[in-house]
């Protein structure tokens, strides 16, 4: 079986239980050993409230401790402009080719709100020669009906395999994970933390050692 990298994108502004449940809820079904977390310059978004190495550090503690191998990724981070998805996995295949074999799998995540708008990134057909597009369900956006433009859907469901079988082949597959659902967004955390009124339990949506890295760094106050 050739190495089967998983890769997580993001603003992760901030980073929260919704990204770390993504993760590993691939991971699982796809059997796969490495996830690299990228935090990215978004060209979409305007204005991020933390430093892209805020998000980077707060990335890294977010994922310690999983039982699988992470690495955060600085590269969108250090490019120092917007950057692209499909400029990113040109360069992980590069990179990874030579390293790990040039069957190694990439598996992009994302969660149903990406794959609605999928359409409006840079040469997004594109993405399918280089990459498994690995979606997830998210509460309040759909995976099918009209919400997905029908030019996706017809690319990302001709496109669909069962989770297992992503690992074995380098590129090309679509795959789904229909049961998470984490109703929880860094904007509504943005929005909790500014209030300032909270204390850390068990069912705050991130975990403690970015809610400490916040307090510590002063972020996300009004
Ligand atoms: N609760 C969630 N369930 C499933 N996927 C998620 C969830 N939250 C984020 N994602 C996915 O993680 C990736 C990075 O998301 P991002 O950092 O933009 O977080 P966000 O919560 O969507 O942020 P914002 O509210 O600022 O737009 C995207 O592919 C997004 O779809
Ligand atoms: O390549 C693009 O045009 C593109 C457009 C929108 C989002 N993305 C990627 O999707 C991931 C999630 O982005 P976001 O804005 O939801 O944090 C992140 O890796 C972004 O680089 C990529």
């Amino acid at each position: 079986m050739p190495r089967c990298v998983l890769l997580l994108g993001g603003s992760f502004d901030p980073i929260h239980n919704g990204h770390v449940a993504l993760g590993a809820t691939f991971v699982r079904l796809l059997g796969a050993a490495e996830l690299r977390v990228i935090p990215t310059v978004p060209w979409q978004k305007s204005s991020l409230v933390a430093t892209p190495s805020q998000r980077a550090d707060m990335a890294a503690l977010a994922f310690a401790g999983q039982p699988y191998r992470v690495v955060v990724d600085r590269q969108e981070i250090d490019r120092g402009r917007p950057t692209y998805t499909v400029e990113t996995l040109r360069a992980l295949r590069a990179e990874l080719g030579p390293k790990y074999g040039e069957e190694t799998a990439l598996c992009f995540l994302m969660g149903a709100d990406q794959l609605q708008r999928l359409d409006t990134w840079r040469d997004w057909r594109e993405l399918f020669g280089l990459a498994h597009l690995c979606v997830a369900a998210r509460p309040g956006f759909s995976l099918d009906g009209p919400d997905i433009p029908a030019a996706v859907a017809a690319e990302f469901r001709g496109r669909l395999v069962a989770p297992e079988q992503l690992c074995s082949r380098p590129a090309g597959n679509t795959c789904i994970a229909a049961d998470l659902a984490v109703d929880i967004s860094s904007t509504r955390i943005r929005q909790w933390l500014a209030g300032g009124n909270y204390e850390y339990d068990s069912g705050s949506p991130i975990p403690a050692p970015v809610l400490d890295y916040i307090e510590q760094h002063n972020l996300y106050k009004k």
